[in-house]
């Protein structure tokens, strides 16, 4: 058995292998010693090996699931080894095979699965000249995404995808491999597993797609020429199939995806504007989770697709929110919603059909969403193109429901392997060897009542355990009474055991039929799945389509439970929003204290492109700015935005620089950090880009902070020309809109509260022009607790400092161009002299001659 083990073990040298011994999964060696470790189970032995005593650890079959699931969150990978073999009928160890490996990226099992989130796969080819092939799919999704991109822009690329495993090739070297790994997407490391780098193969990875697909070409997807990221397919699919231990029938769709396509949205703006995860790393209060209405897990899943993926182009969002507009209309939304209600995850038990994984409780919840006709007749007149489409596309296949509703009881058992999961009337076979094993009761109680006559004995009992099977009982004091034919099987303290031919002969009978009838079952399920693979592509569809409705009901509800309206997309460049709100903050001010929040404008355009953001602290800057940003996505997303109106130019990025805590995991200070966010931003940013920079420069002294910030405000107002909105607290800034045309002040209002001699402060939290007039940190101070002697000393501090502030009256013009570098001035007539003379050609007479010639020219100059 050890050398089977360790034959099965040399396939899998960096994956735990759980090796199925009975009701358990053993490991053994250094794997049994790191799963105790990790899984805190208990590390025993068994036998010898070299006169060492060989360690084991293991876990039972029926609650694999939770150890699984621990050991892929620790970033591991599990080999699961089955008995394949007969028990009965094999001579040594019974063969075992790797039926399937489970590992972060390519899971499958809905215990192991987030319901709202993807657990992504993506190989990584580096080719030649810098360029990089990417290639990533979900397995429980059916499509394959492309793209390729320059070696620089990896990293936004893997921070954007945040994948939970990725393959790069063992040929691509360490240093490759550290890069890849230091990235983190989506708020956690991903796995790294090295594959061979012949996997990562052009000509193959094209040949597979084109099987996936079914088709000769894949000029359709515009997929021909990306021969890195066919080479990064090739691996995926190797991989994803070696985990599955089987083809991926059910990825059929092919997605390029091009860097100049979507809105890019950096991995510190999805931070800052806590889409999916607050600063803190919490799912909630975040824009998804007040979004995320949705009534399966498919619809939130498609949600955060969309909240992430923004196109520039407007088409598909403006199918969106027309889709939205009719389902808004006569509370057909909610109709739809109530439909949708209990809907089962199509998208992820179809994925599981296909790759015959799926569970029969899956296809019961799966059957009942098949036989639910209600939804196209709700959307079939609405009129809308989108949900036309959809309409369509919601068409369930009708064989299927039919070929589940025969084969499946209504409730069957979890597992296939437990039996009592195949409908009666199915299968002739089935049904009588289930009749044969129904009458033993009925058998036993005659038989019993038979012997207790012919033997006299009147406390006789006919009995079962798994154990010994059947048998007859009797008291030791009856034992003498017993016929002949009575076998002895087993002797107790007060009873003994017998069997009879009669008996032994039932027994046969019944136990054979209770196993050939859970052979039966587990055969005929396994033909269901063969039947239902070819409504695989329909069930896919469906199952989209479903999701797609779920995910616009569910924006259509919160358009209208939050009081949203449509934005409008025009031409021209311009950010206007019209009583804008900051949903979250709107959303946690109503629970927690019943507060209105304070609706503000925006109107920037091409002669308003920058707005200095002044006032106090808490005043509300901060969130003025996000709310901006998060009305101009939420409308690129195609979605109603929490404001009165808003019209929205072309739009490329969203650049966000808000102050975060240090990034220590990476050593980098705070200062390092913001400056190190200021330079991506100065670089990528254009004059389609919305930038928003708050308090830069806060993380070093004054004057090298103003400095800083002074220099980075001309930069994006001369140079970017990007829509900027600017928080800052140096008051110096307000001085910038005289110099900038483009620039121009508003301030967060606070009023002093009178009647306490005006030493306390309000927010009024409305935007205002013109710069604050003054600051209020010191009251900010006193409203936080800090202690009364030290606000007024603070207090007398402030004031010697602005007299003194005055007195010097510093004239230092912060915004004048500094002096442009003499980097173009023309050579002088002895420069230009001098690069024409070779000294080594030159005879002492010319030398002396020319030195002249230099003295004379130098004068002259
Ligand atoms: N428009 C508004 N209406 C109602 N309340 C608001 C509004 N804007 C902000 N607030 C409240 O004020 C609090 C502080 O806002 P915010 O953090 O944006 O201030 P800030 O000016 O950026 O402060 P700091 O300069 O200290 O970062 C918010 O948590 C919110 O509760």
């Amino acid at each position: 058995m050890m050398q089977q083990y360790l034959r099965l073990k040399a396939d899998f040298p960096d994956t735990l292998l759980f090796y199925r011994m009975g009701d358990f999964y053993e490991m053994f060696y250094a794997d049994a010693e790191r799963a105790a470790g990790l899984l805190d189970i208990t590390l025993t032995t068994r036998g010898q090996s070299a006169g060492q005593p060989i360690p084991m650890a293991g876990v039972p079959f029926h609650s694999v699931d939770g150890y699984l699931a621990r050991l892929i969150k620790l970033g591991e990978s599990v080999a699961i080894c089955e008995q394949v073999g007969d028990v009965a009928t094999s001579k040594g160890p019974v063969e075992r095979k790797v039926v399937r490996v489970v590992t972060p990226g390519t899971l499958t099992d809905s215990e192991l699965l987030s319901d709202k989130s993807e657990s992504l796969l993506l190989a990584v080819y580096p080719g030649a000249r810098q360029r990089i092939g990417l290639a990533w799919l979900a397995v429980t999704q059916g499509q394959v995404h492309l793209a390729e991109c320059a070696a620089d822009e990896l990293p936004s690329w893997l921070e954007r995808i945040g994948a939970s495993e990725v393959l790069v090739p063992v040929e691509a070297g360490d240093a490759f491999a550290r890069r890849v790994g230091a990235v983190r997407g989506a708020g956690r490391a991903s796995t790294l597993t090295h594959r061979p780098g012949f996997q990562f193969d052009a000509a193959l990875g094209r040949r597979k797609l084109l099987e996936q697909l079914q088709t000769a070409s894949l000029a359709a997807w515009n997929a021909e020429d990306a021969p890195l990221a066919h080479a990064a397919a090739a691996a995926l699919l190797a991989y994803a199939e070696h985990t599955q231990g089987r083809a991926l029938p059910h990825v059929r769709g092919l997605q390029v995806e091009r860097a100049g396509e979507l809105i890019e949205l950096p991995v510190a703006t999805r931070r800052n504007l806590e889409l999916t995860q607050t600063l803190r790393g919490e799912e909630a209060p975040t824009l998804f989770s007040l979004l995320d209405t949705c009534m399966t897990g498919m619809g939130s899943r498609l949600l955060k697709t969309w909240l992430l993926e923004p196109r520039r182009d407007r088409a598909q969002a403006t199918d969106r929110l027309g889709a939205i507009a009719a389902l808004r209309e006569g509370g057909l939304a909610t109709r739809v919603r109530a439909q949708l209600k209990g809907t089962s995850d199509v998208e992820r038990i179809t994925a599981r059909l296909a790759l015959a994984q799926v569970r029969p409780r899956e296809l019961v919840a799966l059957r009942q969403t098949l036989q639910k006709q209600e939804l196209p007749a709700l959307i079939q007149r609405a009129p809308d193109a989108y949900l036309t489409q959809i309409c369509t596309e919601l068409a369930p296949p009708v064989d299927a429901a039919a070929l589940l509703q025969a084969a499946l009881l209504e409730e069957p058992a979890a597992m296939v392997r437990d039996g009592g999961v195949i409908a009666p009337g199915l299968d002739a076979e089935l049904d009588e060897l289930r009749a044969i094993a129904e009458n033993c009761d009925a058998f036993l109680v005659e038989l019993e009542a038979r012997e207790r006559a012919r033997t006299g004995i009147a406390n006789l009992r006919v009995q079962f355990n798994r154990v010994h099977g059947f048998y007859i009982e009797v008291t030791q004091g009856q034992a003498a009474k017993v016929p002949d034919d009575y076998r002895r099987r087993q002797t107790l303290k007060n009873a003994e055991r017998f069997i009879t031919p009669e008996l032994k002969a039932f027994e046969d009978k019944a136990l054979s039929a209770q196993e050939r009838a859970l052979a039966r079952e587990k055969w005929l399920y396994e033909q269901l799945l063969a039947q239902l693979q070819p409504h695989v592509p329909a069930l896919t569809r469906f199952g989209r389509a479903l999701a797609s409705l779920d995910t616009l009901a569910a924006l259509a509800e919160r358009s209208l439970t939050l009081e949203w309206h449509a934005p409008e997309f025009v031409r021209e460049p311009c950010i206007d929003i019209r009583g804008g709100r900051h949903p979250v903050v709107e959303a946690r001010l109503q629970e927690t204290m019943g507060a209105p929040f304070i609706p503000n404008d925006t109107a920037l355009g091409p002669k308003a492109r920058m707005q200095i953001i002044t006032g106090p602290n808490m005043g509300g800057k901060s969130t003025y700015m996000r709310q901006v940003a998060l009305i101009a996505l939420l409308a690129s997303v195609g979605s109603y935005v929490p404001a009165a109106s808003c019209r929205l130019g072309p739009l490329d990025a969203i650049h966000t620089r808000i102050g975060a805590a240090d990034d220590l995991a990476n050593a980098q200070s705070t200062f390092m950090l913001e400056m190190t966010e200021a330079a991506q931003i100065l670089h990528s940013a254009t004059s389609q880009s919305l930038v928003l920079m708050d308090e830069i420069g806060r993380g070093t002294s004054t004057f090298d902070g103003l400095a800083l910030a002074s220099g980075i405000a001309a930069y994006l107002h001369d140079r970017t020309q990007a829509f900027t909105l600017f928080a800052t607290h140096y008051f110096e800034l307000t001085e910038f809109p005289a110099t900038h045309h483009a620039a121009f002040n508003v301030h967060v209002s606070a009023a002093d509260t009178a009647e306490r001699g005006g030493h306390d402060i309000v927010f009024l939290h409305e935007l205002q022009p013109g710069p604050a007039s003054r600051s209020y940190g010191i009251q900010v101070a006193k409203l936080a607790g800090v202690p009364a002697a030290v606000v007024n000393h603070a207090r007398h501090a402030l004031a010697r400092l602005e007299a003194g502030a005055q007195q010097a009256q510093r004239q230092v013009d912060l915004f004048t161009p500094p002096p442009a570098e003499d980097t173009a001035r023309e050579p002088s007539a002895v420069e230009s002299a001098l690069t024409g003379i070779d000294p080594d050609a030159l005879t002492p007479r010319d030398a002396l001659d020319t030195l002249y010639r230099l003295k004379k020219l130098a004068s002259a100059g």
